[in-house]
């Protein structure tokens, strides 16, 4: 029945206030505000209607995309948002975009590594989107390895392959790109560059500039309605002023010049995008787990009691799949808050040439990208098993949430290269605490090896493990063990880099250890800090409770293997964690309420906030245009012919 809230007898079950949840999982009022506005006006908004894109061709499907995006700037201009409204109403478009690329990577580029006088010429054109912009990097042959990229770009005191980049196929006028600086026969290695790549007066493409959509990608819709793109440089010249100089130069006579800057710096949009990304993962998994939750709880199969079926979320099966993705949203929450801040404070650092943090910044940035992005593409998939075959409909939301989002292991570093890269960063921690060199920020803890090497854990009864200090100790000792046990193996061989190469698949679980390890120390962080509203606080303890024991749960070999714990400790975490599901189970619902996502943003009948699922299931089948003819399609040509053949031959 319309109108009526099928789980209301779950929301009246809560014992937390979810207004004040919404307020902590938004990070503030003022941006729960800013978000509710932007998605309510999104959601009342036809034109933003996106129910149908499953429906359309690859043609269709972008064109309508052009047309979100166009209208999308137009409100941004008629209502004067503010850079975050506008920010908050493209997220609940929610619609791949060339404006990603062109906000998210091709303006913070700019603004990361042009000179004042660039910033001057090229940001008002790209805020003004009289200019629209791509991140061209990855080639066909290159995108991991940045630094063997093979596009060129020469310096002619007289006078090159790019793929994949999003908004590139068709609708950006510009890109950065990457290529090798060469001037005086030297290469110089690879450097930004500003190019114009389409004609701002007929958007035809610039001569010796050859550019093509990549194709069709994963899934229905999903990605599908960006246009990333394939373009070859034969040749082209572009002035010396469009290499971005604000960490180097290259002057009129060809001389170069570097800053006194560590060269990565020129990796700083990556670093940058690898830190929304983890956010991004929060609001990923927190979508499939509201769709999940809701219908776990208006679904009954089996178990009936007085005629009754039992509720599917009342299995503790159901319960040890749900609610650890459930603990992990608001984990992810968290530690992106803290990333931003880090993210903060090192570019605030280097503005004041102080390059210390530069280190921890990338190995927190690519090892919190890499687990949290690999986590929500799994949860995704389970979310949409957790919904058995109404989970398998489009009509869901899980398909095309899971085929949109997946690629989020890739894109901004695959993930494994990227945890490689924080392997490296453990080992050379671990090396430097032979020399004395205190460790700092997310590896402090390495400066209490000797403690850390011989601490047994005090757990003796199940509830001892709800207690922060006790589980933050056994993450250490973990990530500590596991890191100085790869150290010690890399010891034993004479070529460092082949060593590092022979055990890269457990030095990739270190670096793992050590990640999970931060995410679980800032949950704790947050959890030591003022966390207003009725009941609130004691939530996010169940759910920091939830992710670290399920997570030492799933990785229990570790835990095992480095004598961070005994069998006996680890069945007491698994009781804990029963105990736990079912304390969470009745506000399941009210939690994921607090994520606040209209019915619009999920796109999903099953995730239906009134919880009227099964009407709505079966009124949006006959939607389908295969139910616009009773008899299909195809009939008079393939089956009817058929048909009357079996019974011509039945009758001889
Ligand atoms: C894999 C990378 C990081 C290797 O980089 P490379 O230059 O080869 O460095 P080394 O591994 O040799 O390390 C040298 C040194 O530099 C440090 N370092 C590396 N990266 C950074 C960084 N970003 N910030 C700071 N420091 C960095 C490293 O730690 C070493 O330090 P030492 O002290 O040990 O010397 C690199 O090739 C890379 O990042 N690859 C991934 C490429 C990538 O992410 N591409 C993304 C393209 S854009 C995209 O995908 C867009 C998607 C948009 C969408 O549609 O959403
Ligand atoms: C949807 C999408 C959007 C994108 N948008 C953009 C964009 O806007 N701009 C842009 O420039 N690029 C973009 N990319 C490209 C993306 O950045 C690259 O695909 C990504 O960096 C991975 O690089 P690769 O494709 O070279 O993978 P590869 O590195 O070739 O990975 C292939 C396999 O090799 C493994 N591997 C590679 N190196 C190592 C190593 N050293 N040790 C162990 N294993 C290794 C990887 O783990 C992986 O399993 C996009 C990609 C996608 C999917």
């Amino acid at each position: 029945m319309e109108g009526v809230d099928h789980l209301a007898h779950e929301r009246n079950r809560s014992q937390f206030d979810v207004n004040d949840m919404k307020i902590v999982w938004a990070g503030s009022r003022e941006a729960f505000e800013v978000s509710d506005r932007m998605s309510r006006l999104v959601a009342n908004d036809p034109a933003f209607r996106k129910d149908n894109r499953v429906h359309l061709t690859r043609k269709e499907l972008f064109k309508n995309t052009l047309r979100k995006a166009a209208y999308a700037w137009k409100k941004i201009i008629e209502l004067k948002l503010s850079e975050e409204e506008a920010g908050r109403l493209r997220f609940f478009v929610d619609e791949p975009a060339y404006t990603d690329l062109h906000w998210g990577m091709f303006v913070p580029f700019l603004k990361g590594q042009g000179t004042e006088e660039q910033l001057q010429k090229w940001l008002p054109l790209a805020y003004k989107m009289q200019i629209i912009g791509c991140y061209a990097q990855t080639e066909l042959g290159h995108g991991s390895n940045v630094q063997w990229l093979e596009t060129t770009a020469t310096f002619d005191p007289k006078t090159d392959e790019f793929w994949w980049p999003g908004g590139l196929g068709k609708v950006s006028t510009h890109a950065v790109v990457f290529a090798r600086l060469i001037t005086n026969g030297r290469d110089y290695g690879v450097h930004g560059f500003i190019v114009q790549i389409r004609s701002l007066d007929d958007h035809s493409v610039l001569p010796g500039i050859t550019i093509g959509d990549i194709g069709v990608k994963f899934g229905n819709g999903a990605y599908n309605t960006m246009d990333n793109g394939v373009m070859h440089f034969d040749h082209i010249r572009i002035p010396r002023n469009q290499l971005l100089m604000r960490f180097s130069q290259v002057t009129r006579e060809g001389k170069y010049v570097q800053s006194d800057v560590p060269r990565q710096l020129v990796y700083g949009t990556m670093v940058y995008v690898r830190k929304t990304i983890v956010i991004d993962a929060s609001n990923a998994l927190s979508r499939a787990v509201c769709i999940a939750t809701r219908y776990s709880a208006v679904r009954r199969q089996f178990g009936s009691q007085d005629g009754v079926e039992t509720q599917v979320i009342n299995y503790k099966t159901q319960q040890s799949r749900l609610f650890p993705l459930l603990a992990s949203a608001y984990a992810f929450r968290f530690v992106g808050e803290w990333l931003q801040w880090l993210y903060t404070d090192v570019t605030q650092r280097l503005a004041a040439n102080d390059f210390s943090t530069l280190p921890e910044a990338h190995a927190c940035t690519a090892g919190l990208k890499s687990i949290t992005t690999a986590a929500t593409a799994d949860g995704i998939e389970e979310c949409r098993k957790l919904c058995g075959g109404h989970g398998y409909l489009c009509s869901s939301g899980l398909p095309e949430l899971f085929a949109v989002y997946v690629p989020a292991c890739t894109y901004e570093g695959d993930n494994v290269v990227l945890l490689l890269q924080v392997a490296r960063f453990l080992v050379k921690t671990v090396s430097q605490l032979v020399s004395g060199k205190k460790p700092v920020g997310t590896t402090a803890y390495m400066g209490r090896l000797q403690h850390l090497m011989e601490s047994t854990c005090k757990v003796q009864k199940a509830e001892d493990w709800l207690n922060p200090s006790i589980v933050l100790e056994a993450f250490e000792v973990r990530s500590a063990r596991m890191s100085v046990e790869c150290a010690k193996r890399l010891s034993q061989f004479t070529n460092q880099e082949e060593g590092f190469h022979e055990l890269s698949p457990s030095l990739v679980e270190a670096a793992v250890a050590h990640c999970q390890l931060i995410i679980v120390a800032k949950f704790i962080e947050k959890l030591q800090g003022d966390i207003p509203g009725n009941g609130v606080k004691d939530q996010l303890q169940k759910l920091c409770s939830i992710y670290a024991l399920f997570t030492l749960h799933k990785h229990l070999g570790d835990f095992l293997s480095t004598s961070t714990i005994t069998p006996k400790q680890a069945s007491l975490a698994d009781d804990q964690l029963r105990s736990l599901y079912a304390q969470v189970r009745p506000n399941a619902v009210a939690l994921v309420d607090a994520f606040n996502y209209t019915d619009h943003y999920l796109g999903s009948i099953l995730g239906r906030y009134d919880g009227n699922v099964y009407p709505n299931l079966y009124d949006e089948a006959w939607k389908d245009p295969m139910n616009d003819t009773a008899v299909p399609d195809g009939y008079h040509e393939y089956i009817k012919p058929l048909l009357k053949q079996q019974l011509r031959n039945s009758r001889l």
